[in-house]
């Protein structure tokens, strides 16, 4: 029997909420990832660590739950728009809270934010496609409330003129559907460990974000170092092959040296796991 919206939308928010947070754990602790906190330790982060991270995972599920409920068979406008912009700007607030004022998750609160919002106003159900093309048009929307602050991240789009996080968010996240998505399903397909298609899949990611932690802390020869290493993981057979697993650890080593850490990327991957998720319900409990 179909539920009365409003029911569904109490339901659905919640199941949302939950496998948006449960992205953000996996993600975090998937292991081992170049330059970044996994259940190894804290990468080239000295102000992180995996625990925090939980924490600050934990700390959004209201934020995520507050945002399929307002967003919930909504269509695409500006007053949607704005309510998502302070919802997002309030999550950022929770986060910095629990963390004791360490950024954890603003890229991820942006990504999973808008497609959390983008599932609730499909009704709880939607392709990959149609999810991210509607996070897509809302991203594009103008927020008038925003505050007019010249990021870290916009500083290294304007210095290097290359894309960031809204324009991921605005072109309907490339990243996620032309390169983690399918190389996820790849590498499963080749048989190959859950952890190892997950690595396979932030490497995709990997090979050609412009990445604006990445260039803030190493400039572009972090990027480079980056790119080349993950197609080097990639061309070599990916995580589960042994050169693969090889050239992991080069790039990881490298990274490190760098003090380069792909937070973009990993933000992405969380967002990745929370898409594939949403056809694999078994996998958000
Ligand atoms: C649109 C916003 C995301 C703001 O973006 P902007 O680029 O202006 O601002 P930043 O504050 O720099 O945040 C961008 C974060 O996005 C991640 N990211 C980077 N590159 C990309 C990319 N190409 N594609 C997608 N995502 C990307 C990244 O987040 C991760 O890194 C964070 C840690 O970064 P940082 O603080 O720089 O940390 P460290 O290097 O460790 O610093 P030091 O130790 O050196 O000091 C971490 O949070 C990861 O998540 C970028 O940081 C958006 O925030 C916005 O406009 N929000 C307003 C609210 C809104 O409208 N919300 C709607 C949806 S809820
Ligand atoms: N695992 C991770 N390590 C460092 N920064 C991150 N931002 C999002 N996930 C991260």
């Amino acid at each position: 029997m179909k539920l009365l919206p409003r029911i569904e939308a109490e339901g659905g928010a919640d199941w949302l909420a939950r496998a948006a947070t449960q992205s953000l754990i996996d993600e975090a602790r998937l292991s081992p990832k170049p330059g970044l906190v996994d259940s190894r330790g804290n990468g080239a982060h000295h102000d992180l660590t995996l625990e925090l991270m939980e924490r600050s995972a934990h700390s959004l599920t209201p934020t995520f739950q507050a945002l399929a409920q307002q967003s919930w068979l909504r269509p695409v406008d500006v007053a949607l728009r704005q309510t998502i912009g302070r919802l997002g700007r309030e999550g950022e607030q929770q986060m910095m809270a629990a963390t004791g004022g360490v950024n954890t998750h603003r890229g991820a609160i942006w990504a999973l934010g808008l497609l959390v919002s983008a599932v609730a106003m499909l009704g709880g159900s939607g392709s990959a496609e149609a999810i991210t093309a509607t996070a897509a048009k809302l991203a594009q929307l103008p927020d008038e409330a925003a505050p007019k602050v010249f990021s870290k991240g916009l500083r290294a789009t304007h210095r290097y003129r290359v894309p960031g996080a809204r324009e991921e968010a605005q072109q309907a996240f490339p990243h996620i559907m032309r390169l983690a998505l399918p190389q996820l399903q790849q590498s499963r397909q080749r048989g190959g460990s859950e952890t190892a298609a997950r690595l396979d899949a932030l490497m995709a990611i990997m090979t050609s974000l412009s990445d604006t932690c990445v260039l803030s802390r190493s400039g572009l020869d972090g990027l480079e170092t980056m790119h080349e290493g993950a197609r080097n993981v990639l061309r070599a057979g990916g995580v589960g092959h042994p050169h693969g697993w090889q050239a992991l650890a080069d790039l990881d080593r490298k990274m490190l040296a760098l003090n380069a850490s792909p937070g973009g990327a990993a933000d992405l991957l969380a967002a990745t796991l929370f898409l594939d998720r949403l056809t694999t319900p078994n996998l958000a409990n």
